[in-house]
């Protein structure tokens, strides 16, 4: 382009277009003349008489035809148009949109006053300023052209939505009409704001549309957006946010940038974002896909939706400031969707102009100097369908008028506002394709869904933006020809598959039905117990210290059921109480069941070991105060836990390797696991479980030591012994088996449960089988195989008297002068 396009210069086309119009009509008159002096020779030749009246006829004619040849240039009123378009070298994307416009708006100048069936009583001038791509001179050029004359009576531009906005602003208040070639912001649509704008694109509020509406299609609810801070590119995106406000697709993140994206993206990319709509122009796109490159955001999982309306090629241009390679560029806008216009008609039949959209592209391919393909994004056919809907706006308008265009002046708002209407309601076949104007004064029509593979950008699907509709010419699986056909996932790389770690009902119906069983078995005893209170069998082994027993062994078994019960199984609240009772159930039942084992042995250690040489009194509450000060040593450690440091529920995820089979599918599996557990469980379970093994050892001492007890009066020592070994073995491997990893809970549950159920068991049945047989043997056979009591490695004497319960209480036995003595634990002496 040569510097005659600097700023404010005036095109002056306008009068070779009429030394066209001139030259075309005198070369007709001349023909014409010349063809009638010839008949006239002709005839004079024939009819000497004739001449008289042929000279009188040529003198007419051509007094009149003079006439015509006079008024053809000077009787046409000019009407200038004022043009503001980005036309300067620097900005070279500018210059591609500005210039290419230019050539197709002159290019309609000609044609449309070359016509007479158009505007036949004006010649349209086209006066050019270069807004150089920035707000300030487009506002210097404005104003130029408003205070300087011509008036102009419309004006076509200006290009750029950035300067457009404030430009569109301006000319509402001076009443001007203003056709705009390429400013695409959803801004402009505000009739309040802009009353008179028109534009030859479709808002790009079409943009958000396509691109939410693709949203919906893939099934990506989570998106984010980047944007340069002008406009279109903030309209752009805020109607994205309107759209995806009555959806239920969110913006996980939204960053903008000014000059470099770098850092905003580096944002985007913590957020692991992986559908991003961007709006930028073509200035920002190396930076851009520089930092996609960079920042490693390309590949098959993420998808770029960027405007369509940059340069072919753009990746290949170098760049100040941008430290990728033409390689790196086109690797990283592998795959990009870009919504388009289309910039050229797609129709077969003459247009306005006469000629067909692909016969205009290739005439004008002469003057733009390179071949215009019909998904070039240049201007030309939108500058020249500008020029013919202005041309034909204002013809309309004139008529709806009654007054001729001339009589304009700034401020007509009537004026303006008739040739607006007269917008609305044209219709005709442009360069561009079919040209018609929504209300809002944006150009209706389809646009183009477009991807870039392997350096092209294919034309994949149509939007029809009224309809909001896409319309897709490929299957959609080829636009993921990048990611294995399937659409990328909006965020994780893979969609996690949670595997909930639940012990299966069938194990946890086996357990519950065995202990069941169990506390059926242990309810029986305790019936029994409290039955054969009064027996002589059962008295002497302390009955309500083995219903205490009987009843924590009750408890133990339920414990146990209350350990298979999940988050499968009940709600999250539900599990919550029941984890809550159960950790005061297990350590309760403990207490009362071994508790009650404890003290009986403590009682035999205490008369028989401890007190040799002088009797012994144990009546049975003070066992009983035993077993409250260790339940009061559990509350001491129980309510502080529950208060403190309460029992929640918590997740724990533990990923499993991924397959080949679920990286094809996109998928990574984890299991997870519900527990009940507080912030310092281990603390507290570990507090409790010291307390108890202190508990245990002690019994277990107990028991060792009066392993060779065997007294008539504590007849059931012996088992009670054997029990607490049972537990204490119970209770090692009962540990070691809970911190036992298994990789799987329903094995660690089921050997746990199992084993607990065991040890119980045996516990039970150790403590009242006996009596029970003892009660059927009627009562006899402990007294009978009563022979004396072992002491250490002693054998004492064998006792004086048989013993004979009284009230219940067990009776006791005291060592004094080597004679051994039977009596209650109360003192009193035996029946
Ligand atoms: N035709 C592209 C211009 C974009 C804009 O500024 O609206």
């Amino acid at each position: 382009m040569d510097e005659s396009y600097s700023s404010n210069t005036l095109i002056t086309d306008d009068a070779i277009v009429r030394d066209r119009n001139v030259f075309i009509l005198l070369s007709r008159e001349l023909i014409f003349t010349s063809e009638v002096i010839l008949g006239a020779r002709i005839l004079l030749e024939k009819n000497p008489k004739m001449l008289m009246i042929v000279l009188s006829w040529i003198l007419l004619f051509l007094a009149g035809h003079a006439g015509n040849l006079c008024t053809v240039s000077a009787s046409r009123t000019p009407l200038h148009i004022a043009g503001l378009l980005p036309l300067s070298e620097k900005d070279g994307w500018s210059r591609f949109f500005g210039y290419s416009a230019l050539v197709g708006a002159n290019q309609a100048i000609v044609d449309i006053n070359n016509r007479s069936d158009i505007l036949p009583n004006y010649t349209l001038v086209l006066n050019v300023s270069d807004t150089e791509g920035n707000l300030p001179a487009a506002l210097n050029r404005l104003y130029e052209f408003l205070y300087e004359p011509p008036v102009k009576v419309a004006i076509f531009g200006s290009l750029l939505s950035s300067l457009t906005e404030v430009v569109a602003e301006v000319i509402g208040k001076w009443s001007i009409v203003e056709m705009s070639p390429g400013a695409t912001t959803p801004v402009l649509s505000n009739r309040d704001k802009y009353p008179h704008i028109y534009r030859m694109l479709t808002s790009a509020a079409g943009f958000s549309g396509a691109e939410f509406r693709m949203c919906g299609m893939f099934g990506w609810n989570k998106i984010a957006t980047l944007h340069e801070t002008t406009e279109p590119h903030v309209g752009v995106i805020n109607e994205l946010q309107r759209l995806v406000s009555t959806s239920n697709v969110s913006i996980i993140a939204a960053e903008s940038f000014y000059k470099d994206p770098y850092e905003a993206m580096e944002r985007l990319k913590s957020k692991d974002v992986r559908i991003i709509v961007a709006s930028f122009y073509e200035r920002m796109v190396r930076k851009v896909f520089c930092s996609i490159f960079k920042l490693n955001m390309y590949g098959p999982n993420y998808v770029w939706m960027i405007p369509g309306y940059y340069s072919n090629g753009w990746w290949m241009v170098e760049e100040e400031g941008v430290s990728c390679t033409v390689e790196e560029l086109k690797q990283a806008s592998e795959g990009y969707l870009t919504i388009a216009y289309s910039k050229y008609g797609r129709g077969e039949e003459p247009g306005v102009g006469g000629r067909t959209p692909a016969e205009f592209r290739h005439e004008m391919a002469d003057v733009v100097g390179y071949e215009i393909t019909i998904t070039d994004r240049g201007s030309v056919a939108a500058g020249y369908d500008c020029i013919w809907a202005l041309a034909m706006g204002l013809e309309s308008a004139e008529a709806r008028l009654g007054r001729g265009l001339d009589s304009y002046r700034y401020g007509d708002d009537e004026f303006a506002r008739t040739v607006g209407r007269a917008f609305q309601d044209l219709s005709f076949p442009g360069m561009s394709g079919p040209v018609q104007f929504s209300e809002g004064g944006d150009r209706s029509g389809d646009l183009l869904i477009e991807q870039n593979i392997d350096g092209v950008e294919n034309i994949v699907g149509i939007y029809n933006n009224i309809e909001d509709e896409i319309t897709w010419n490929r299957p959609t699986e080829e636009l993921w020809y990048y990611s294995d056909g399937k659409p990328p996932f909006d965020s994780d790389i893979t969609k996690t598959i949670e595997l909930l770690q639940s012990i299966p009902i069938s194990v946890l119906a086996t357990v519950s039905v065995l202990a069941a069983l169990g506390m059926v078995l242990g309810v029986m005893f305790l019936v029994f117990n409290i039955w054969k209170r009064n027996n002589r069998q059962i008295k002497m082994s302390s009955p309500k210290v083995n219903n205490i027993i009987a009843t924590g062994i009750l408890l133990a078994y339920l414990g146990v059921v209350l350990l298979g019960i999940d988050r499968s199984m009940v709600e999250e609240t539900s599990l919550l109480t029941i984890c809550r009772v159960r950790s005061w159930i297990i350590p309760i039942s403990f207490t009362l069941a071994f508790g009650g084992m404890f003290t009986k042995m403590w009682r035999v250690y205490s008369i028989v070991i401890a007190n040799k040489t002088k009797r012994k009194v144990i009546k049975d509450y003070y066992l009983f105060g035993i077993i409250a000060v260790l339940l009061l040593a559990d509350l001491a450690i129980l309510i502080p836990w529950q208060i403190i440091d309460p029992i929640q529920i918590k997740e724990n995820r533990v990923p499993i390797p991924q397959t080949e089979d679920d990286l094809t599918r996109h998928e990574k599996r984890e299991k997870l696991y519900v527990n009940c557990t507080s912030n310092n469980n281990t603390i507290w379970t570990l507090v409790i479980i010291i307390y108890k093994a202190f508990v245990v050892v002690f019994g277990a001492f107990l028991a060792w030591s009066t392993r060779n007890v065997k007294v008539s009066g504590l007849n059931d020592s012996y088992y009670v012994g054997l029990s607490i070994y049972n537990t204490v073995i119970c209770c090692m491997v009962a540990v070691s088996l809970s911190f036992l990893n298994t990789s799987s809970i329903v094995v660690t549950f089921a050997l746990v449960s199992g084993f607990l159920l065991l040890c119980i068991t045996i516990s039970l049945c150790m403590l009242f089988f006996p009596k029970v047989i003892a009660v059927y043997r009627k009562n006899e056979v402990a007294d009978e195989n009563f022979t004396g009591i072992r002491v250490g490695t002693t054998m004492v004497p064998t006792m004086a008297h048989k013993p004979r319960a009284l009230g219940g209480d067990m009776p006791t036995t005291s060592a004094h002068n080597g004679e051994f003595k039977t009596a209650t634990t109360d003192g009193s002496n035996p029946k």
